[in-house]
């Protein structure tokens, strides 16, 4: 780059930023204006409500409309502040193919577009435009976009990286290649603190097209560990509120994150590229929400979770893990669905005619016309108080009329004078009369959704039929009791909660949410068959993104969904599936030990960013002293943020006790805490999708991590390492690490 380029693009800086300031200053002037008015509003409010309801109907919307006028204003204030810290990050220069100009024109890509207000000029384009997505997808040399109107063919002659700080040019250089692996190398080689950042001015081609992909209802993309899974989804959904602005909001699009502490370190991410953040919940924020509604405890997954993996013995246990994999398997659903299917065309082929005496009051012919035709667009349980509602009403008038036969056999009798008493005694005659009619049809019209589910684990012949030539474990009676035993207790085991919720939801209907149109769910792999159905059922009407990595199933014992079977649950106008190849978090030589922990898997590709080998180390006890000397040694190789990964709640419970200084120390294992900055202690679990300096793998002995079940879970947990791993152990070592190449770590 010239000296004379150099002084054009700190003249276009200084324009850029002045033009940003003019914008700032107009918009705090208008920012004021709306509080006055949504102030004059409230006062107005306060001071005129008289009880007239419509008037307050149409203060209260007055108020709401300033209040979001305010708001809006107030987001561009902050996004206008953003961009006088750094306008933008990255130009290209670009000419059409069709242009009649000979001269290229400069495209500088930021956060959000800046139009020169005096001439109408693009100073600065949002990055979610779509000429901007050329910056991340080419290199010098041909290019091309898709414009509103049709692709755009044309020429970059130029790309410019920019590195702006507080209005001031720190650097800038010209780069060939798209996004230079050294601009990676030096974001991805600085120290994290508590929460996760944009990833906006280094965007991957591989990551580009599953942010902008405008083309799939279904998205599924598979990435290794560090390839960015998450950056990517919050990237997306960036884009798409920038897409359909004039569509959709925040509330429009929901994500499953794997628990709050997830959500909680992703929480930056969405307002640092200028946009509110949107809802997040977790399967088990659904489970609960049937907390007051089911006559049933559900067990909590953390609960199941440590019981699975504090690795007792015994015939009890062995039975609990092949029901867990069991009824997370593709079977179970399909029994289950066979099962509902049932209720769903046969339930009322045998049901009777319903008569009083003579008369005819609701006729087979009918139950089948009224519950598989009339109502069939109603779940099954909603059909049926449908039904009884209508033999209600055909009822009525008999009642009456059985109650003015009753009347007039009292008075008949002359043993009644008072009109009121015999009424009342009427009443009372017809009621027992038509006693025995009405429960008929309550009997009828009535299904307990749990005690239908129970009846898999207590009628035998029942579950045989459903699940002929399917492949049932012999330990079925076994596991049939255990279930038993809890049902007993008022208790559910959480493996039972997809199948049941899905079961309740078919029978009794869905909370559909309608105003849901984006979905993501990160940590797909995670889910299974079942908890993809309700998925399926509560958001009937949007496109899904669905990001995962089976190596990284974290409960030894679910069966999670294959990615490949998800595009046939639901009929998805259009699946894809992209594989990211790339990871991007942790050094090479973490990398490596890490995919040498998966030896059946295609090695990930990794950045070639150095660091320290992974050192694999024996304490002679679990000494909590030598806890603290590696601790120490890790902030001194400059960590700020470090965690100790513990294999279960109890174990990190116990280790954090015994930490002297263990007041600066957080302890996480609750799934809805905050995430924490500095050093914490944390069970596996709660530990994926999270990352951090440096980790130390507490406890990998050959007794935590042994079965090939618990391969995946030492894999994600060394995977949360950017800088330092250590992994500490006793006794003997974890056999993954045993059998590992000794170039791959250093030992003490
Ligand atoms: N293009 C990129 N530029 C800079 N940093 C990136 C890029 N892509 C990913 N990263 C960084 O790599 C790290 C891993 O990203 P992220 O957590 O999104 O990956 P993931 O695939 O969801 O990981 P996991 O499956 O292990 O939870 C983060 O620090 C993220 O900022």
């Amino acid at each position: 780059m010239t000296d004379s380029e150099r002084e054009d693009e700190l003249l276009r800086l200084n324009r850029t930023l002045a033009e940003i300031h003019k914008q700032l200053t107009a918009a705090s002037g208008k920012c004021t204006e709306a509080q006055v008015e949504l102030q004059n509003n409230l006062t107005d409010y306060w001071q005129s409500y008289g009880g007239n309801l419509w008037d307050e109907a149409q203060m209260i919307e007055a108020v709401e409309r300033q209040r979001s006028i305010t708001a809006v204003i107030h987001q561009g204030q902050v996004q206008l502040k953003q961009a006088l810290s750094s306008p933008y990050f990255g130009r290209f220069d670009f000419i059409e193919e069709t242009s009649q100009e000979t001269r290229p024109e400069p495209i500088y890509v930021g956060l959000l577009t800046l139009t020169d207000r005096k001439t109408g000029e693009i100073l600065v384009y949002d990055w979610r435009a779509p000429v901007s997505g050329m910056f991340y997808d080419f290199e010098r040399g041909a290019a091309c976009y898709q414009a509103p109107m049709g692709k755009v063919n044309g020429i970059i002659t130029l790309k410019r990286q920019y590195k702006i700080i507080q209005g001031q040019m720190k650097y800038m250089f010209d780069s060939d290649l798209k996004i230079d692996d050294d601009i990676l190398q030096e974001i991805l080689s600085k120290s994290v603190d508590a929460k996760m950042h944009t990833i906006v001015t280094s965007i991957q081609r591989e990551q580009n097209q599953v942010i902008r992909n405008d083309e799939n209802q279904l998205l599924l993309v598979q990435g290794p560990a560090g390839s960015g899974k998450t950056s990517i989804a919050l990237h997306r959904i960036a884009y798409l509120l920038y897409r359909d602005r004039k569509t959709i909001n925040a509330q429009n699009i929901l994500i499953f994150s794997p628990n709050h502490i997830f959500s909680d370190y992703i929480s930056n991410v969405l307002p640092e590229m200028g946009e509110e953040n949107v809802r997040q919940t977790t399967f088990q924020d659904y489970i609960a929400s049937f907390k007051d509604l089911l006559p049933i405890e559900i067990e909590s997954r953390a609960a199941q979770l440590e019981y699975v993996l504090t690795g007792r013995s015994g015939k009890e246990f062995a039975a609990r893990l092949v029901a867990i994999h069991y009824k997370t398997s593709p079977e179970f659903a399909g029994i289950i669905d066979q099962y509902l299917s049932y209720y769903e065309n046969q339930l009322v082929l045998d049901y009777p005619d319903i008569t009083f005496g003579s008369r005819m009051i609701f006729s087979k012919a009918e139950w089948l016309d009224y519950y598989l035709t009339h109502f069939s667009f109603l779940p099954p349980l909603r059909r049926l108080t449908k039904i009884r509602e209508l033999i209600h009403l055909r009822i009525r008038p008999l009642t009456h009329e059985l109650r003015r036969q009753k009347e007039a056999e009292i008075v008949a009798a002359g043993e009644e004078i008072n009109e009121q008493t015999i009424k009342a005694l009427a009443r009372v005659a017809a009621r027992q009369e038509l006693g025995g009619l009405i429960s008929q049809i309550d009997k009828l019209t009535q299904l307990q959704p749990l005690t239908l589910y129970r009846r898999l684990f207590t009628h035998s012949t029942l579950f045989k039929r459903l699940s002929a030539g399917t492949s049932v474990p012999p330990e079925w009676p076994a596991i049939c009791r255990q279930t038993r035993a809890w049902l007993n207790q008022g208790k559910m085991p959480y493996e039972d909660s997809p199948a049941f919720l899905y079961f309740q939801g078919i029978l009794a209907g869905f909370p559909a949410k309608n105003t849901i149109k984006y979905l993501v769910v990160d940590e797909a792999q995670d889910y299974t068959v079942l908890q993809y159905k309700i998925l399926g059922k509560l958001f009937p009407d949007c496109s899904w993104t669905i990001l995962g990595d089976p190596a990284q199933l974290v409960h030894p014992y679910i069966q999670g969904i294959k990615f490949e079977q998800l595009s046939q649950l639901a009929a998805f106008a259009n699946p894809r599936m992209i594989t990211l190849s790339r990871s991007y978090r942790s050094t090479q030589e973490i990398q490596a030990f890490c995919n040498a922990l998966l030896p059946a898997a295609t090695p990930v590709a990794y950045l070639n960013r150095r660091g320290p080998l992974p050192q694999v180390v024996k304490f002679d006890r679990l000494d909590p002293a030598k806890v603290l000397e590696a601790l120490q040694s890790m902030q001194a190789a400059g960590c700020r943020s470090i965690a100790v990964i513990c294999k279960t709640i109890r174990q990190a419970s116990a280790l954090h006790q015994t930490l002297p200084s263990h007041r600066s120390i957080s302890l996480i294992v609750d799934e809805d805490a905050e995430f924490k900055r500095g050093i914490v202690i944390i069970p596996a679990f709660l530990a994926k999708g999270l990352e951090f300096d440096g980790v130390l793998v507490y406890n990998a002995n050959s007794d935590n991590y042994c079965h090939e079940q618990e391969r995946k879970l030492l894999y994600t947990v060394c995977t949360r390492a950017l800088h330092r791993l250590m992994i500490c152990w006793n006794g003997r070592p974890s056999p993954f690490i045993e059998v590992m190449k000794k170039s791959l770590y250093q030992t003490n």
